[in-house]
């Protein structure tokens, strides 16, 4: 691949780079077709346990390439709807996935790159790292979910954010709930393979379930009691539920192989 690397180790955790350093990883055409082509792989790839994904260089992403917005007339909206649209569906297929899915933001995280890096499960930032959606004060209304997944996380900040263009610290945005920690920057990486590995190791289909089940933003108590009662049974039955037992009893650590 051109501009994303993708790369496996052993046990089940994957890296993605966004790998366009020179340009702080601004999403292109290119970029964005790797990234679904990554992302349709992922969705059937059943070794795969956890994914991280950040930026090369100083960068984790300044968001959309701005290079390609020039002048137009009213006649391109209908177009740029249809290509907006694509681009926000492509990078937001991460949320699909069924696997727990990490940002490790070690460095700027701009508009449409923000927004990627939180619409992972779990995101965690350098404390320099800084945070910014400058939508308007490029002239633009926010994209990429902006107006959804920066409000679900701090509702405030995300104000402040969207309609003021603040530039918060990653320390600033786990203070506030943006994030779910900010590390040291060089402490960065390894804090997140540890948190990936951890995930990586716990049994597959429990994992899975329990993403599926939080991304369901259960309504009320009963819609949680229906879809626990239905997904526990599915793990009671499975392979790893016994090994998870016996090495529980064992004093060991398990080995589960998600069946
Ligand atoms: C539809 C989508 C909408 C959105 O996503 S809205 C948000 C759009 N993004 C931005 O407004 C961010 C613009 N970039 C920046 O603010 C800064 O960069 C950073 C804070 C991310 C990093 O600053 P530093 O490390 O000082 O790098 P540098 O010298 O500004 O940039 C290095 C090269 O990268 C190019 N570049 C940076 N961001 C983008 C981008 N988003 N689209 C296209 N090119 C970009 C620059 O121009 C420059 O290039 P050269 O070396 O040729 O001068």
């Amino acid at each position: 691949m051109n501009e994303l690397s993708v790369d496996r180790k052993d046990d089940g955790v994957v890296l993605i780079t966004l790998n366009r350093p020179d340009m702080r990883n601004a999403m292109t055409d290119t970029m964005t077709a790797e990234w679904r082509e990554t992302m349709t792989a992922l969705a059937t790839d059943r070794d795969a346990r956890c994914l991280i994904v950040t930026g090369a260089g100083s960068a984790f992403s300044s968001g959309g390439d701005l290079s390609w917005i020039g002048e137009r007339g009213a006649e391109a909206v209908p177009p740029l709807r249809d290509r907006m649209l694509a681009f926000y569906r492509t990078w937001l297929l991460i949320t699909k996935l069924e696997i727990p899915t990490i940002a490790a933001v070690n460095g700027p995280a701009v508009g449409a790159g923000l927004c990627v890096a939180l619409a992972c499960d779990l995101v965690y930032a350098a404390d320099d790292a800084k945070l910014l959606a400058p939508f308007t004060s490029l002239g633009l209304h926010p994209g990429m979910a902006a107006t959804y997944l920066l409000p679900r996380r701090a509702p405030g900040l995300a104000r402040e954010m969207l309609l003021a263009g603040r530039t918060v610290s990653g320390q600033e945005a786990a203070d506030k709930g943006l994030v779910n920690q900010s590390f040291p920057k060089n402490d960065l990486m390894s804090e997140v393979t540890d948190i990936a590995t951890k995930i990586a190791r716990n049994a597959p289909i429990a994992t899975r379930l329990t993403k599926v089940a939080l991304n369901q933003d259960h309504q009320d108590l009963e819609a949680a009691l229906r879809w626990e009662s239905l997904a526990q049974p599915v793990t009671m039955v499975s392979a790893d539920m016994i090994e998870g037992l016996a090495a529980h009893r064992e004093r060991r650590m398990p080995k589960f192989t998600g069946s």
